[in-house]
């Protein structure tokens, strides 16, 4: 399988801080499931963000459809089929309507309204959240606001899911249908989540960020 994804000795600091990442190398082949574990404040959101160039490194090469992206306007594309689901909606979120929400991306991209409406339903639909379609975005509980940000992410039929705990504030009942619409996906998803049990049913590799870099656990 070709790898879409691929992070190479990757070193970041925050600004006036130690560094979070200290070479740190991670690769993503299509239609793999990679799961990401490591500490609080190991990186892991962090080398995420980089691998979208929302933050760029200070050292090493994120390499992404067979080309190195070193600026933002090449990371233009790579937002378009790497979708990224934040790990606080409200990160993501920020249209009066979850269906303005939805539609974002795909007018964004140049599609009409018409059409961007019609990708809004169809993934409502996907999802069994037409019922939300017309809320008020900041007045959404914590849990429905992730299942809209799962479905502003899937509306650009990404290639590549970076899931950033996508089980907080979700009930069993979203949880298990959350499972459920990872599993049909033929996307590969790189997952960060401290849920050990959710993990192993999404996954088949797990790769541990610790002290800067990633590790396999043995
Ligand atoms: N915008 C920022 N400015 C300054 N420091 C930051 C910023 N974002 C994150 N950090 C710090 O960088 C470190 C890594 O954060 P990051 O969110 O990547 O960790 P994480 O592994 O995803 O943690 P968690 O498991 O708690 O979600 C933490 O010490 C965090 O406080």
């Amino acid at each position: 399988m070709p790898t879409l994804l691929e992070l190479e000795e990757i070193h970041f600091a925050y600004p006036g801080q130690t560094p979070v990442l200290r070479g740190a190398s991670l690769s993503v082949a299509a239609g793999e499931r990679v799961a990401l574990v490591g500490p609080n404040g190991s990186g892991k959101s962090t080398l995420l963000r980089i691998a979208l160039g929302l933050v760029l490194p200070l050292r090493g090469r994120v390499r992404a459809f067979g080309q190195e992206r070193r600026h933002e306007a090449a990371f233009h594309d790579v937002r378009r089929r790497i979708g990224l689901v934040f790990q606080d909606p409200d990160d993501q979120l920020f249209c009066p309507t979850v269906a303005e929400d939805i539609a974002f991306g795909p007018l964004n991209l140049g599609r009409s309204r018409a059409e961007a409406l019609r990708l809004v339903d169809e993934v409502l639909d996907r999802l069994a959240l037409r019922h939300l379609r017309d809320r008020v975005t900041h007045h959404l509980s914590g849990g429905e606001k992730r299942l809209i940000t799962l479905a502003s992410v899937l509306v650009m039929d990404p290639e590549v899911l970076l899931l950033d705990e996508p089980t907080n504030a979700l009930d069993p009942e979203n949880e298990a249908r959350l499972l459920e619409i990872l599993l049909a996906l033929p996307q590969a998803i790189v997952l960060v989540s401290h849920d050990a049990a959710f993990r192993a049913q999404v996954t088949s590799r797990e790769v541990r960020l610790e002290k800067g870099i990633v590790v396999n656990p043995s």
